[in-house]
């Protein structure tokens, strides 16, 4: 059995959590929400280093249950926690902390040595002084290490925060890496949107100590009820593959459930599984369909409005669209919503002015 529940209730004066949490048993779940909502809580709590009321269950097993009296100490769960800032052992190399981390091996999935050091790329650097890394590799070390004590979970509390963003762009394809070849549960802390349509599976908003919402990526982010269709940067993810590559115009094709757009090729091999980010702002919508030739625009999709909602200033409007089995986000004037007399279930089709691929 591979069941994970998190049920917490703590109090501290000013701020109460209370969640209840169920986690699938692989995949990134990003814990995301304003600062103080009670993300680092969480985590420690799961680790055991703060004691929350309530239970957590990780992998089929029970780490606490105050209804039995259980209450695991840190060392007796099978954690690995990457902080914000790497605390590598300063007087032990590369290889070092590794064979350190190894020889506490909690027990959970064997991973070998050599696997976790191929998976960060990380064994030019095994006879390095842990502090002659430059930060993104004292990151990849921290998650390597954090993996060679064989953990059930992975805990990650915002662990590209301290970095320059050209150096969380380097660090952010090992973490997919991970995620797509490492059968782990991980729950990741962040205050970053591009990390979580990057490389999140589940996303859970924390607002208050309590779970606001909880499900999958796309459909989440997506949502008119939460803040993230209302900021600056709203975006709908779609999850799809490379169906084809126009090598004449540099163009790939990516077909998901609901269309097909064509983007800037990017190298990325027909058949590849890839997420698009649409950013709200890049999409308007039409009530007719466009004659051919008409627009500069490449990428109209038929869609159904699903809903419309308050943006976060009155002279817009974000408007949900359902395309097949995809939502995406357009933000536009409240004017031009009223104007076209758009409303749910009516039929439309979405401009796509410009997409990226997020991997
Ligand atoms: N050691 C502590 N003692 C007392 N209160 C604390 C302690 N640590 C955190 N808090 C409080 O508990 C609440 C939740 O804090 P927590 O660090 O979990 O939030 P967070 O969502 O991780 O925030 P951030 O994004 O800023 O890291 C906050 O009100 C915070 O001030």
């Amino acid at each position: 059995m591979s069941d994970a529940r998190l049920r917490l209730a703590l109090q501290r004066p000013g701020f109460t959590l209370d969640v209840d949490l169920p986690m699938p048993a692989d995949g990134i779940t990003a814990l995301f929400g304003p600062s103080g909502s009670g993300k680092t809580t969480v985590l420690r709590c799961v680790a055991g280093l703060e004691r929350a009321r309530g239970s957590v269950r990780v992998a089929g097993e029970t780490w606490q249950d105050d209804a039995q009296r259980v209450f695991l100490p840190p060392w007796r769960r099978a954690v690995g926690y990457v902080f914000q800032e790497a605390s590598l052992f300063p007087h032990l190399s590369v290889r070092g902390n590794l064979a350190y981390a190894q020889r506490r091996a909690a027990g959970g999935p064997d991973i070998a040595l050599d696997d976790v050091i191929a998976l960060l790329g990380i064994g030019h650097l095994l006879d390095r002084n842990t502090h002659d890394l430059s930060g993104g590799e004292r990151q990849r070390v921290a998650i390597a290490r954090a993996l060679a004590t064989r953990p059930r979970l992975l805990l990650l509390d915002e662990p590209l925060a301290a970095l320059d963003p050209a150096r969380r762009g380097d660090v952010m394809p090992w973490l997919e890496r991970l995620r797509d070849e490492v059968r782990l549960p991980m729950l990741y802390v962040t205050h970053s949107a591009d990390e979580v349509a990057r490389l999140a599976d589940t996303v859970v908003l924390l607002e208050d100590g309590r779970v606001r919402a909880h499900g999958p990526l796309a459909a989440t982010l997506a949502r008119a009820d939460l803040p993230f269709a209302r900021e600056e940067e709203a975006a709908a993810l779609l999850q799809g593959r490379i169906g084809a590559v126009d090598a004449h115009w540099h163009l790939a094709r990516v077909d998901f459930d609901g269309g097909a757009l064509w983007l800037r090729d990017d190298g990325v091999p027909t058949g590849r599984a890839v997420r698009v980010r649409v950013l709200a702002r890049d999409v308007s919508i039409a009530i007719e369909p466009a004659q051919d030739g008409t627009t500069s625009i490449q990428n109209i999709l038929p869609c159904t409005i699903a809903g419309l909602s308050a943006s976060a200033h009155p002279s817009q409007v974000v408007v949900q669209l359902q395309a097949g089995g995809s939502v995406l986000l357009a933000r536009i004037t409240s004017r031009a919503a009223d104007a076209l007399r758009l409303a749910p279930g009516q039929r439309a089709w979405a401009q796509v002015k410009s997409a990226a691929l997020v991997r």
